[in-house]
């Protein structure tokens, strides 16, 4: 069994609250663990545990989602946009569902864009650096159900819950339920260490557009989901909810360098990226989604 990942735990209180030097302290701090694991533990981030509690209270949704990159997930979705969203259910199908969808999402997006602002500001991009590229950006919430399953099947050579992957926009929040299973790649070594459930904490993970954009400075880290440690034969459900932030279709993610640095990637246009990366990600049956 791999021993936890040591992934710091910031309080984000005092990024919401507090004074321009707290929220900067802040910031540093989640540049720190961006910089180095590429995740952090955030709590206090202004979204109540009720609410949560209420979202994986209604994950009990219409299923969807094969995914096919190279090996076998175990688990299906409903995402949820702000745009085009074509797949949520109407009052008369599913009555409050959007109204509580929207809630958070608006409650995720506001987290998302000040995770981002962080990273300006630790990077002294200007504050606002991160809002010219996402004034039309249309985040995924996506509810996760990773049915029951035999230990056996899942743990077949290439079948996962979720198999080894980066997130591919700009960062991602992640609700786990209590279940576990999450493993993420600390060191960037292939070497997968286990990302606990913290009641009270979201995670918050870089993507590989950032990674691109600030030329390495903030890491994109292999993570995947496998059977949690528990002994039985039947492994439970498991439900998380991740809020992928991705930056508007027609941004160009250029590596910002110091005077003098080589840039690591080519520029790439976000929306092919996205298109790219979710084609690539998806049966192509399931297109109609985005
Ligand atoms: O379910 C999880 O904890 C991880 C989900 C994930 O990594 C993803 O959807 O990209
Ligand atoms: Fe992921």
């Amino acid at each position: 069994m791999p021993e936890a990942a040591d992934i710091a735990i910031v309080s984000f209180d005092n990024f919401i609250t507090g004074a321009d030097a707290e929220k900067r302290a802040v910031a540093k701090q989640l540049y720190e663990a961006f910089s180095t694991v590429g995740w952090v533990y955030l709590k206090d981030f202004g979204i109540p545990q009720e609410k949560l509690d209420e979202m994986f209270a209604l994950l009990s949704y219409t299923g969807d989602g094969d995914e096919a990159n190279g090996g076998i997930d175990h688990k299906e979705c409903y995402e949820h946009r702000r745009f085009k969203n074509l797949s949520c259910p109407t009052e008369d199908e599913l009555a409050g569902f959007r109204k509580t969808m929207d809630s958070f999402y608006t409650q995720c997006y506001t987290l998302g864009m000040n995770v981002l602002r962080c990273v300006a500001i630790a990077m002294e991009l200007g504050d606002d650096f991160f809002d010219q590229i996402t004034k039309q950006t249309d985040p995924q919430l996506r509810l996760i159900h990773y049915p029951t399953i035999e230990r056996k099947i899942l743990e077949q050579e290439g079948h996962a819950r979720i198999i080894p992957h980066t997130d591919f926009g700009l960062c991602t929040l992640l609700f786990q339920d209590s279940v576990g299973g999450l493993e993420v790649d600390p060191f960037h070594t292939g070497d997968f260490k286990a990302a606990l459930p913290a009641r009270g904490t979201v995670l918050i993970n870089i993507a590989d557009l950032l990674q691109r954009l600030t030329n390495d400075r903030c890491r994109s880290t292999m993570h995947h989901v496998v059977s949690p440690k528990v002994t039985r034969d039947i492994l439970p459900s498991r439900y998380s909810i991740p809020f992928f932030v991705h930056p508007d279709p027609d941004a160009m993610i250029d590596p910002m360098v110091k005077e003098g640095e080589a840039k690591k990637y080519e520029v790439v246009n976000a929306g092919e990226w996205r298109t790219y990366n979710t084609a690539r990600n998806y049966a192509a049956s399931l297109g109609a989604a985005w």
